[in-house]
């Protein structure tokens, strides 16, 4: 789940669901009517939107909203990521190349260099590039204007984000976790334009396992939609999801293995907590960000995890869910 190896064809899929307009983007209501108000007043005015920060866990619909708000705007939006902008020349060629209104999108925005930043800064706030021209006492700096753009940056932790480049952005707009019946509309939309069958009560039972994350939503679909075909007469019910996602080791709360793991290693290794997530990411062999990003979104979401100044402490929901007793009480 964390680390999913993609085909072509999943690329395809994702870009076939992916919605196109606000109206069709469901759940993050307050992100929406913000983000309709001042498109709405921006191409009244004929002007750029302002800049816009999008922030979450990963796979809530951070790349499918940027191009929605590109659309909405009838501009051209050009995708980037911070990792691969190397130097500030290629940025530059970047901003160069857009047309006025255009949208550039850098997903991962918190990767970006020191150096690739700084160029970002006056072009964000005055539409322009300072360019160094020549060497040592010959050196001159010069001015190139740019067209109004509209930077959308999107990051998994916006903690991470340099305050000067936060602070350049106009919105800073968080998506939050969907709810069961969010994701069971998404998944019901999804299931229709893969003419997949699926009953309400499966789209609902499938919605409640996938840790409030459209892209596992629609991952667990097609995989979902396997069982049903071998398994079942091809229509994805209740009873087909629970077989299959028994199979696939998601309980019924969506947990995965790695999930249990995490809870269970603070529980068995460190008496429920407090630990130190370096600690507990080596004791589990994971990588910090895995859990930090992936993992503990969801847990906390549950209230299964809480974290202090300390550390990482299970609550006594996990212990229940789990079915662990907490130390020194005894079944009864
Ligand atoms: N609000 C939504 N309504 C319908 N489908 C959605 C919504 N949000 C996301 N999706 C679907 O979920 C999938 C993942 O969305 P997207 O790629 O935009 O996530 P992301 O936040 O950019 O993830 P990451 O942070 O990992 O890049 C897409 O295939 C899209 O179809
Ligand atoms: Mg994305």
């Amino acid at each position: 789940m964390v680390a999913p190896e993609f085909t072509q064809e999943d690329v395809d899929v994702e870009f076939s669901l992916r919605p196109k307009t606000l109206d069709e983007y469901v759940g993050q209501e307050k992100v929406k009517e913000n983000l309709s108000v001042f498109i709405q007043a921006a191409k009244a005015r004929d002007e750029a939107l302002d800049h816009v920060l999008l922030y979450g866990p990963p796979g809530l619909g951070k790349t499918t909203l940027s191009n929605i708000i590109a659309n909405e705007m009838n501009v051209n939006i050009r995708i980037t990521s911070g990792p691969a902008i190397e130097k500030p020349g290629d940025l530059a060629a970047l901003l160069t190349n857009l047309s006025q209104n255009d949208v550039l999108f850098i997903d991962e925005i918190h990767r970006l260099s020191r150096a690739v930043e700084e160029v970002l800064y006056p072009a964000m706030e005055d539409f322009a590039l300072d360019i160094i021209i020549g060497k040592g006492p010959a050196a001159r700096s010069i001015r190139i204007d740019l067209p109004k753009f509209t930077l959308v940056g999107a990051t998994t932790r916006a903690g991470q984000l340099t305050s000067p480049l936060r602070d350049r952005f106009g919105m800073l707009l968080r998506l939050e976790l969907y709810t069961p019946e969010q994701l069971s509309q998404i998944i019901l939309r999804s299931a229709g334009i893969l003419e997949i069958d699926c009953d309400p009560e499966g789209a609902l039972e499938l919605a409640k396992r996938s840790r409030g994350t459209p892209r596992v939503a629609n991952r667990l679909l097609k995989r979902v939609r396997d069982f049903a075909q071998v398994l079942g007469n091809g229509t994805i019910t209740k009873e087909i999801v629970d077989i299959a996602l028994e199979r696939l080791e998601i309980d019924e709360l969506g947990l995965d293995t790695n999930d249990i793991r995490m809870l269970t290693t603070i529980i068995r290794n460190y008496g429920g907590g407090p630990v130190g997530l370096e600690t507990l990411a080596a004791a589990m062999g994971e990588e910090s960000v895995t859990l930090e990003d992936v993992c503990e979104p969801y847990l906390m979401q549950l209230g299964f995890l809480s974290r202090t100044p300390r550390g990482r402490c299970a609550t006594p929901l996990a212990y229940q869910h789990l079915g662990i007793l907490p130390q020194g009480q005894q079944f009864l």
